[in-house]
């Protein structure tokens, strides 16, 4: 089945283009990796399918999107807040709910950052900030994650027990990513963008390292 569907679409920025026409479906149980040079188009490929999934999608932006006076948990359970009545909302930003804490402090235990689950954003290092905008899309629990470099804050094996953690939790997803090599790990397919245009398109386990470098 199709997550997401574009047709022919492209972006632009002050009539520059810098996206497209493209073409793309992702069908439910593919792993995309997104891959290409700085300046290639990946955030607004991403931007592109967001728009078209808004309703069923988690999004990690580069920006992060944290509230940066709240609390960890305030932010992952923002992932929520739409689906929650107002005053549950409210009730749960003065005093934690026992039940809200029991479902995050796990997702925070399993990307290393259960003892910061009262910390202010503001008071948290990058990586830990990239974390937990990580843990909001996976207490979001949508059908759909669109993640916009996930882990490039963090090193080695951080970066790779975060991408398992968004793999057992999102079996669709589309990824951009600056690590070649973590994204054939991590993927089923692989799009290549270069110059706003897709390049490569290819089921990953066909492919190496030395296959996707000719697109940076
Ligand atoms: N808000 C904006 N205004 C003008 N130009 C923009 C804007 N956002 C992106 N661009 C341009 O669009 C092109 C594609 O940018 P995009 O952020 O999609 O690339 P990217 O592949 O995600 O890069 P990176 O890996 O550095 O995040 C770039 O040339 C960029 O300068």
């Amino acid at each position: 089945m199709a997550l997401v569907h574009l047709t022919e679409a492209s972006a632009a920025f002050a009539g520059r283009r810098v996206l497209g026409p493209v073409s793309l479906t992702v069908y439910e149980g593919q792993r995309v990796a997104l891959v290409g040079q700085s300046g290639a188009g990946k955030s607004t490929l991403l931007d592109l399918l967001y728009a078209q999934a808004r309703d069923r999608a988690a999004l990690v932006p580069q920006e992060l999107g944290l509230v940066p006076s709240l609390s960890v948990f305030h932010n992952v359970f923002m992932g929520r807040l739409s689906s929650r009545p107002t005053w549950y909302n409210l009730a749960n930003l003065v005093r934690p709910f026992r039940r809200e804490r029991q479902r995050i402090q796990p997702l925070l235990d399993q990307l290393h950052l259960g003892d910061k689950i009262f910390s202010p954003a503001s008071q948290l290092s990058g990586g830990e900030k990239q974390r937990t905008a990580v843990a909001r899309a996976l207490y979001q629990k949508a059908g759909l994650l669109l993640a916009d470099e996930p882990v490039s804050a963090l090193d080695g094996p951080l970066a790779a027990g975060v991408m398992a953690a968004l793999a057992e939790h999102y079996p669709t997803s589309v990824i951009a990513l600056h690590d070649v090599e973590l994204a054939l790990r991590y993927s089923s397919r692989m799009i290549g963008i270069r110059d706003g245009l897709i390049v490569l398109d290819e089921d990953s386990h066909r492919l190496n390292v030395q296959d996707v470098l000719p697109i940076y």
